[in-house]
């Protein structure tokens, strides 16, 4: 593994505020970032300090907190909200490697609402279930900004990607107006012995839906990603920017154009005793959203179904 090294910067609010020229040289650069690794950060996101902060203070909070506030939030199996402690599951096995569990734990919590009308079993007793939330003062509150924010992020997002393929800007709207996208905090503790052979604290992934938004705690080190040479290279978050990467049915959608690439984190020989914390928010395309490769031919993928396999494989 070469030395950590980052990943390129993109102002979001710069790029809303431009002209058409620096628009479209701004979307030739995430083009070639998704077309290289799949991996970019957003500065000039909007999203306000102080919520970043009440967020990583409940979700750090919960996490050193009690067993038994964890016990009481824990999901039934295959169900994906709550609580998932050490060994509940393995991110490499989402791709059908056997491997020993990831050194993690997790809180997990889904869309806050649900759309009206929605009836197919699977939804709504899969994304739809709802999140059990800690009994911790503020906790909920501080989730659920987050967790819109995020969402209104991502739809930002969407739309640069939109220009970055030479789509109107609301292409992806309608494949994304009731999202079921998941909020989770993880949590990676000091590894006290090293980890069993072909472990990690996240297994080799791809992630499965169409873009994340990673916000891990500042300094925090480990995560990897398999460049096209084949090597995991470490990638340095910037700071005050959140580190985005593209998922499965965005490498689908174009059609292999821009790569859903290998990612996972390890613990670092050189700082195994140093914690990691980290949020992830999974962008993922209405539940019935057919994905399709845009240039046509190639065979669709159902975005809630794809979603729930995957859960499924990774925590069996
Ligand atoms: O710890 C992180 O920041 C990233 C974890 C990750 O890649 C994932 O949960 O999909
Ligand atoms: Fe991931």
């Amino acid at each position: 593994m070469s030395a950590a090294s980052t990943v390129p910067v993109i102002d979001l609010a710069a790029y809303r505020a431009a002209g058409e020229a620096e628009r479209a040289a701004i979307a030739a650069e995430v083009d070639r970032a998704c077309r290289e690794t799949g991996f970019l950060a957003i500065a000039g996101h909007g999203v306000p300090e102080d919520e970043i902060a009440a967020v990583r203070a409940a979700v750090r909070g919960f996490f050193d907190g009690p067993a038994e506030a964890k016990e009481a939030v824990r999901p039934a199996k295959g169900q994906p909200y709550g609580y998932l402690g050490l060994g509940a599951e393995a991110l490499a096995r989402s791709r059908g490697e056997e491997t020993p569990p990831d050194l993690k734990e997790s809180f997990n919590g889904g869309p806050l609402t649900r759309p009206e009308g929605e009836s197919d079993p699977d939804a709504l007793a899969f994304c739809y279930a709802p999140t059990p939330f800690p009994d911790q003062p503020g906790f909920r509150a501080a989730w659920e900004a987050y967790y819109a924010r995020m969402e209104t992020l991502a739809a930002q997002i969407m739309e640069l990607f939109a220009a970055a393929l030479d789509l109107p800007a609301d292409y992806f709207a309608p494949y994304i107006d009731a999202p079921i996208s998941a909020l989770r905090a993880l949590n990676y503790p000091a590894a006290e012995r090293p980890p069993e052979a072909g472990q990690q604290r996240a297994g080799a992934h791809t992630d499965y839906g169409s873009l994340t938004i990673l916000l891990p705690d500042p300094g925090s080190r480990g995560l990897e990603i398999l460049t096209p040479g084949g090597e995991w290279r470490g990638v340095a978050p910037p700071e005050g920017a959140f580190v985005i990467n593209i998922g499965d049915l965005m490498e689908l959608w174009t059609g292999g154009r821009w790569r859903s690439t290998l990612h996972r984190v390890v613990v670092p020989p050189e700082a195994a005793l140093e914690r990691r914390g980290s949020l992830a928010f999974f962008h993922q395309p209405n539940w019935h959203a057919e994905i399709a490769p845009l240039e046509g031919g190639g065979a669709s993928v159902t975005s809630g179904p794809y979603l729930m396999a995957k859960f499924a494989a990774a925590t069996a």
